[in-house]
């Protein structure tokens, strides 16, 4: 009856512990090493969440759980595969329409989670290591998307390949636009190209779909709605925000009996 999902992500891991239907927490953690895992895994088959790599209470479950995966990431994967309660999930196990092949699973999953939830047609805007764009009309077949670098990758691209530009940390609110000096002129240049473009595609998304909810995950979706809701009111105070769109889909999929 327990069982837990597992999204591997091109920075980190998110993990859910489910009792059937029901989501009970949620947490994120680092990659770990083979001896870290091995640990892993042996505690899941002594009935026991834990360690759990991540900040989780130490949790006794009745019964060795089932591990579904979906991952971005082949290299990372592999290492979860081997516990033999796993199972790994494809684009071709969701009850969506019309995906393309090399769709990233994280993609689907997160619009399977914001259509189940939120309703269909709908947008997702994942700000993650990249940042991705990805709709689905009424008829939950998917109508395209887009990907970009993600907000810390432009930072972090930009001072790795520059002598001059120092590494910033992604802000937590809008900066001046008109910059008088260096940080704060990277600032507004990520900052403001990137909330532009969303808008854009946000604007374009709801031409074609008027009702549709535009919903926001990822690592930096609390930073780019405060951006959407200081630049654009009009997005940014009707999005929706959900850190949990990808392990929702993954409920989805359970509940259609593909775990
Ligand atoms: N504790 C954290 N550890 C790592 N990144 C974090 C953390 N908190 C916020 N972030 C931000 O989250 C971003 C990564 O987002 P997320 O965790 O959704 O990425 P991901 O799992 O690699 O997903 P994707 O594969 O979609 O890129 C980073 O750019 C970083 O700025
Ligand atoms: C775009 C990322 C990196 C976002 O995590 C992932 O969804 C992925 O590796 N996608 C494969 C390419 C695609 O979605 O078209
Ligand atoms: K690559």
């Amino acid at each position: 009856m327990w069982w837990l999902s597992l999204s591997i992500g091109n920075s980190r891991l998110h993990w859910g512990l489910w009792c059937e239907n029901s989501l009970e927490i949620t947490w994120n953690s680092g990659y770990l090493g083979d001896d870290r895992v091995t640990e892993v895994i042996r505690g899941w088959q002594e009935g026991k969440l834990w360690p759990s790599g991540g900040e989780v209470e130490p949790r006794d479950l009745d019964g060795i759980p089932e591990l579904a995966i979906a991952s971005v990431v082949p290299e990372q994967q592999g290492r979860w595969q081997v516990y033999p309660h796993s199972r790994t999930l494809g684009i071709a196990d969701l009850p969506l329409q019309n995906l393309y092949p090399g769709l990233g699973i994280d993609r689907a999953l997160a619009l399977l989670g914001a259509g189940t939830r939120y309703g269909w047609p709908v947008l997702t805007v994942d700000s993650g290591t990249a940042l991705t764009l990805s709709g689905a009309d009424g008829d939950r077949a998917f109508v395209g998307g887009a990907i970009l670098p993600g907000l810390g990758l432009q930072f972090c691209t930009l001072a790795r390949q520059t002598a001059a530009l120092p590494e910033i940390a992604v802000p937590k609110t809008l900066p001046p636009r008109w910059a008088t000096n260096t940080a704060d002129a990277i600032r507004s240049g990520i900052v403001y190209t990137l909330t532009a473009g969303v808008c854009e595609f946000v604007r374009d998304w709801r031409r074609q779909f008027p009702e549709s909810a535009i919903v926001l995950t990822g690592g930096n979706s609390e930073e780019v709605a405060a951006y959407l809701r200081a630049i654009a009111p009009d997005i940014g105070e009707r999005a929706i925000a959900d850190p949990d769109l990808i392990l929702w889909g993954m409920g989805e999929v359970y509940r259609s009996g593909k775990v």
